[in-house]
C-alpha cells in the first residue's frame, strides 16, 4: 500500500479500494443469481474486446453468479452468405431466411461463432460448454412473420420460442459451468411435435425465451450502441432507465435491431426476469460495470411496479 505522502498513487489506490467496496453490496445480492447474457455479434468486434466478455462471465462465476450465454453472429452471418452467393434482406430487423441460408446459419453460428466463444471461455479453466436450441429439446418454435409499415411480411424460416427445456441449462449451471447457446430451433406443429425443419431465431428473441424459463435476476444484451436512445440517432437522447409501459409506447416508434431487442427486454421482464439492461459491448468489462456499481451503465428497463428494488 503506498504511502499518504506520496498522493497521487495513494489517491488511486483509495480509488480501486472504493470501487471493490461498491462491488460488495451487489456481490451479496447477486449471489447464486441466474443472469443470461445477449452477446450479439456487432460487439464482438474484437480480439480483445471478446476476451474482456469471457473474462466478464468467468469473474461473475467466481463471485457466486450463474452467467448464460445466449449469442448472436448477425455480421459473421453476412459474410458468409455473401461468400456462398446467398441473398438476405431485414425486415424489422429480423432476417428473410431461406432453407439454404438456414444451413449457412446454423454453420456459422453453432460451427464458428459458439464454438469461438467457448474456446475464450475456457481460457483459464473447464467453464463453458456450447448448446444449441437443438440439444436435449432446449428450444421448440414456431415460423413467425413480422408486420413492417402495416403489411403482413412472411419471414420464411425463421422462428419465434414457443418452449424452453431449462433443465439442461440448470444442470450445467448446478455443475458450475457456463452454458453459450445458439439461437437455432427445431421447429414443431402445432400439436407440439417436431416438423424435421430448422428455424432461425432472432439472438435477442431466444435471450429472452431463455430468461423467463429461468426466471433470471437480469437480461443483459450487449450491442453496439451505448442503450437505447429516444430520439436515435440523437446522442444526447440516451436513457439510462425506463418502465415497461414507457417502452410499449415507444416500441412502435422503433428501428431496425432495436425492434427486436426492445421487444426481448420487454419480454423478458414481463415474464418474470426482475431486470433487463442494452449495454455498449464496444467498451471492455461493461457487464462487470453494469451488475457491481450503484449506477450502472446503458439502459435499464424495470417494471412498472417495483422499479424502485
Ligand atoms: N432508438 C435506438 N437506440 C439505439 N440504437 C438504435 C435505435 N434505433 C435503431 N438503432 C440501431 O440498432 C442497432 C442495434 O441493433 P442490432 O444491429 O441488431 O444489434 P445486435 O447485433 O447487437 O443485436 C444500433 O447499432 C443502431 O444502429
Ligand atoms: C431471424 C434473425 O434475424 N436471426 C439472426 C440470428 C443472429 C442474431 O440475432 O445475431 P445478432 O445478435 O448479432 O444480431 C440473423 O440471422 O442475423
Amino acid at each position: 500500500m503506498p504511502h499518504p505522502s506520496d498522493p497521487t498513487r495513494y489517491e488511486t489506490a483509495q480509488l480501486k479500494a472504493g470501487v471493490l467496496m461498491e462491488a460488495l453490496p451487489w456481490i451479496q445480492r447477486y449471489a447464486g443469481a441466474v443472469m443470461v447474457f445477449k452477446y450479439g455479434g456487432n460487439a464482438m468486434v474484437s480480439e480483445p474486446l471478446r476476451e474482456a466478455f469471457a473474462q466478464d462471465m468467468v469473474f461473475l462465476r467466481h463471485v457466486g453468479v450463474r452467467p448464460v450465454v445466449v449469442h448472436g453472429g448477425g455480421p459473421q452471418i453476412n459474410r458468409m452468405l455473401e461468400r456462398l452467393g446467398i441473398a438476405s434482406e431485414f425486415r424489422g430487423g429480423l432476417r428473410v431466411t431461406s432453407r439454404e441460408a438456414v444451413d449457412a446459419i446454423r454453420m456459422v453460428l453453432t460451427g464458428q461463432v459458439q464454438r469461438e466463444l467457448v474456446s475464450l471461455l475456457n481460457a483459464t479453466g473447464p467453464y463453458a460448454v456450447g448448446l444449441s436450441g437443438e440439444d436435449a429439446e432446449l428450444f421448440r418454435a414456431v415460423r413467425r412473420g413480422t408486420v413492417v409499415d402495416g403489411a403482413e411480411v412472411d419471414l420464411g424460416h425463421v422462428g419465434e420460442v414457443v418452449g424452453v427445456n431449462a433443465e439442461p441449462i440448470t444442470q450445467l449451471l448446478d455443475a458450475g459451468r457456463i452454458p453459450v447457446i445458439s439461437s437455432v430451433a427445431p421447429e414443431v406443429d402445432v400439436a407440439g411435435r417436431p416438423t424435421g425443419e430448422i428455424l432461425n431465431v432472432n439472438a435477442d428473441t431466444a435471450a429472452a425465451a431463455v430468461a423467463v424459463a429461468l426466471r433470471a435476476e437480469k437480461f443483459v444484451a450487449l450491442t453496439d450502441v451505448e442503450g437505447l436512445y429516444a430520439n436515435w440517432p440523437d446522442r444526447d437522447s440516451l436513457i439510462s432507465s425506463l418502465s415497461t409501459s414507457e417502452l410499449r409506447a415507444m416500441l412502435p416508434g422503433l428501428q431496425a435491431g432495436m425492434i427486436p431487442k426492445m421487444e426481448a427486454a420487454l419480454r423478458a421482464v414481463e415474464g418474470g426476469a426482475r431486470r433487463a439492461s442494452i449495454v455498449d459491448g464496444r467498451s471492455p468489462h461493461t457487464c462487470l460495470l453494469e451488475i457491481f456499481t450503484d449506477t450502472g451503465i446503458g439502459t435499464q428497463l424495470v417494471p412498472d411496479h417495483g422499479a424502485s428494488s
